[in-house]
């Protein structure tokens, strides 16, 4: 099935030839990575993954890591944003340890899994953040989630972090992979001043220097080198999730920065994918630019935690609704005067 066909069949629905604009393209979009003319948006579930970032000490965020730890408790407890928007849109929610810091917390799979890697990240300040056998175990986990995901009927899929200071290896990733320079990659995150906006920048200058050699003969490592096991597994999440046929639908700029590392590492997957949300920080239009996806909403949100792919779900929702519930022009016997 070819976007003709699909525009063909938009073109013969009880309504003017191209009358809903935008909600055409994403209904394009869904039929098209799910291969149907009726693609399903349900049911579908959004994997929460954390990890803690070794940079925190360097001064990128204004929280402090232990933060990551208590929102894991928080998602655990169904009282944070992702919980509250999943909840409202019939949205399947689970919450995958990678990386965090803090102590482990005990909760019932399949809703928690504890598949830490590591004890958060090294600081990609001063040296790789992890090996590249530490992302590929982090990629796994994330593939792993995705099977599940796709073995539960779930046809379209959200991937959400939760990091204190990973909006800095998300810029690290975007500059490495768009050509953006440090300063353009870099904003304000959680809540960052001027001054920690300064750092940030700094800390991606070196990192994307010590990664930019090993770009083209060790790209996994470059990766690795300035990634988060958040990003990580987001990013295999993506690759297996649109391996399989799913849609994925993006939340913001660090989640974008997994979809650019599944776009590299596994070239094609760009096209399961539409773009929830633009982020309020600076780098996301490109990093959305460089996957060829134009983001739905630009509702000045910056939260992350798959929060713009929720807010966004219903219109994804609409989109799949007008494919197959819509009667035929010619089921109404109406004609076209042309
Ligand atoms: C209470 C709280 C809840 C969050 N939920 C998502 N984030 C978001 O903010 C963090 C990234 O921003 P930065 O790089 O500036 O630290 C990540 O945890 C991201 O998920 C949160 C941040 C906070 C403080
Ligand atoms: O756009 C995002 O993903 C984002 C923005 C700010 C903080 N955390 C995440």
């Amino acid at each position: 099935m070819t976007e003709d066909d699909v525009r063909a069949h938009l073109d013969a629905l009880a309504k003017p030839r191209r009358s809903l604009g935008r909600l055409e393209d994403i209904a394009v979009s869904l039929a098209l990575t799910q291969q149907r003319l009726d693609p399903r948006t349900r049911p579908r579930r959004i994997v929460l993954f954390a990890g803690d970032h070794g940079c925190v000490a360097d001064g990128v965020s204004a929280w402090p890591s232990a933060v990551t730890g208590m929102m894991v408790a928080t998602i655990l407890a169904g009282r944070a944003t992702s919980s509250a928007l999943a909840a409202a849109h019939g949205c399947d929610l689970r919450l995958v340890d990678v990386g965090v810091a803090s102590a482990r917390p005990v909760a019932p799979p399949p809703f928690f899994r504890d598949a830490r890697v590591a004890d958060g990240t090294v600081s990609l300040a001063h040296d790789a953040a992890m090996t590249a056998a530490q992302f590929d175990a982090a990629w796994r986990v994330g593939v792993e989630e995705a099977q599940a995901a796709v073995a539960d009927g779930a046809a379209l899929l959200i991937a959400g972090e939760m990091g204190i200071g990973n909006t800095t290896p998300a810029a690290a990733l975007t500059t490495l992979l768009t050509g953006l320079s440090p300063v353009e990659a870099v904003g304000a995150g959680a809540g960052a001043d001027a001054a920690i906006v300064v750092t940030k920048a700094c800390v991606v200058t070196a990192a994307v220097a010590r990664a930019t050699p090993l770009l083209g003969h060790d790209d996994r490592a470059a990766i690795a080198s300035v990634a988060g096991y958040e990003i990580a597994a987001m990013a295999g999440f993506f690759a297996e999730g649109a391996a399989r046929g799913a849609t994925l639908l993006l939340d913001g700029y660090v989640a974008t920065a997994a979809a650019l590392v599944a776009a590299h590492l596994a070239p094609g997957s760009e096209r399961a994918m539409i773009a929830g949300h633009l982020s309020v920080e600076p780098g996301h239009g490109a990093a959305l630019a460089q996957l060829g996806l134009t983001p739905m909403l630009d509702w000045g949100m910056r939260l992350g935690e798959g929060s713009g792919a929720l807010v966004a779900l219903p219109l994804v929702d609409a989109a799949a609704a007008l494919l197959a519930d819509v009667a035929r022009l010619d089921a109404i016997g109406a004609e076209r005067a042309d």
